[in-house]
């Protein structure tokens, strides 16, 4: 049984303007998967569709045997926890602390009064400290998160999700705002930790060389339908231009 399936979905947000068209794929347990394709191609709201941040039009989300879209609201929460989010901005809390900001990944596990009074156990505690040295964040677990770098901040952003405990990573554009170092550090990070932890990952990326590079699989969109759903060496120069068009040239001689 796949971990994930979609099944045939589509998204509009007006009506007549489709912004996802019967897309269609199953994800096992353990991959590591790109989506690629231009701007506006979906590759947002097809991540957000898949934890609901955004409501599909049609079609089916099976999430371990379960309809994503029948979920009560108690269930749904239980169902995030179950998702790991990574963004290309992070959504940190700046003016609290590294650790702090690691903690809030737990908030989902607990009831609203737990929440506001920020009460985490002594084996959260030690959890989110073994995240942050895992990830070499050890000198910065006291430090303002707006004190950090973008690739400090997006580790922070990883750790915030992994003590989450999911099944998978959906990570929005991780290395959008980051220089080719930290981009290598941070996609180095999640390759590890499909393969150590056996978590799930699914990520939107721009650069279609680092797509190729760390996945095991690519999906290629386009105008909301998948042109492309291979392993990331059938990529050829003609694929990546039903990609992306007119736009391909340059990435093809990279
Ligand atoms: N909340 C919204 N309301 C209306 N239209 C939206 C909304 N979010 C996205 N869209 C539209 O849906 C289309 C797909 O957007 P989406 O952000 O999913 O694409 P993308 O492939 O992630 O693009 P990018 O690479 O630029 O981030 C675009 O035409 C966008 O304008």
């Amino acid at each position: 049984m796949p971990l994930l399936e979609v099944k045939n979905i589509s998204k509009q947000y007006e009506q007549d303007k489709k912004v996802l068209e019967e897309v269609n794929f199953n994800i096992e347990s353990g991959e590591f998967v790109s989506i690629i394709g231009p701007s506006g191609a979906g590759k947002s709201t097809l991540l957000r569709c898949l934890n609901r941040l955004v409501d599909i039009s049609n079609g089916k989300i099976i999430f371990q045997n379960v309809d994503v879209m029948n979920l009560s609201k108690r269930d749904l929460r239980k169902h995030r926890t179950q998702i790991g989010m990574i963004f290309q901005h992070y959504n940190l809390v700046s003016r609290l602390t590294v650790i702090e900001n690691v903690l809030h990944g737990r908030l989902g596990y607990k009831t609203n009064i737990q929440g506001i009074l920020k009460r985490y156990s002594e084996t959260e505690k030690e959890e989110a400290f073994t995240l942050l040295e895992k990830l070499g964040m050890m000198e910065h677990v006291y430090k303002r998160c707006d004190q950090l770098s973008g690739g400090q901040k997006q580790r922070v952003g990883i750790a915030r999700a992994l003590i989450q405990h999911p099944q998978i990573l959906l990570c929005d554009e991780p290395i959008a705002s980051l220089d080719p170092n930290a981009s290598k550090v941070i996609m180095d990070h999640l390759q590890n930790i499909s393969r150590s932890m056996n978590i799930t990952c699914i990520v939107n990326l721009h650069q279609v060389d680092v797509a190729k590079r760390y996945s095991d699989r690519i999906i290629g969109l386009n105008g909301g339908k998948i042109v492309y759903d291979g392993p990331a060496e059938g990529l050829t120069p003609d694929i990546i231009h039903s990609i992306y068009g007119s736009e391909a040239g340059d990435l093809i001689m990279e």
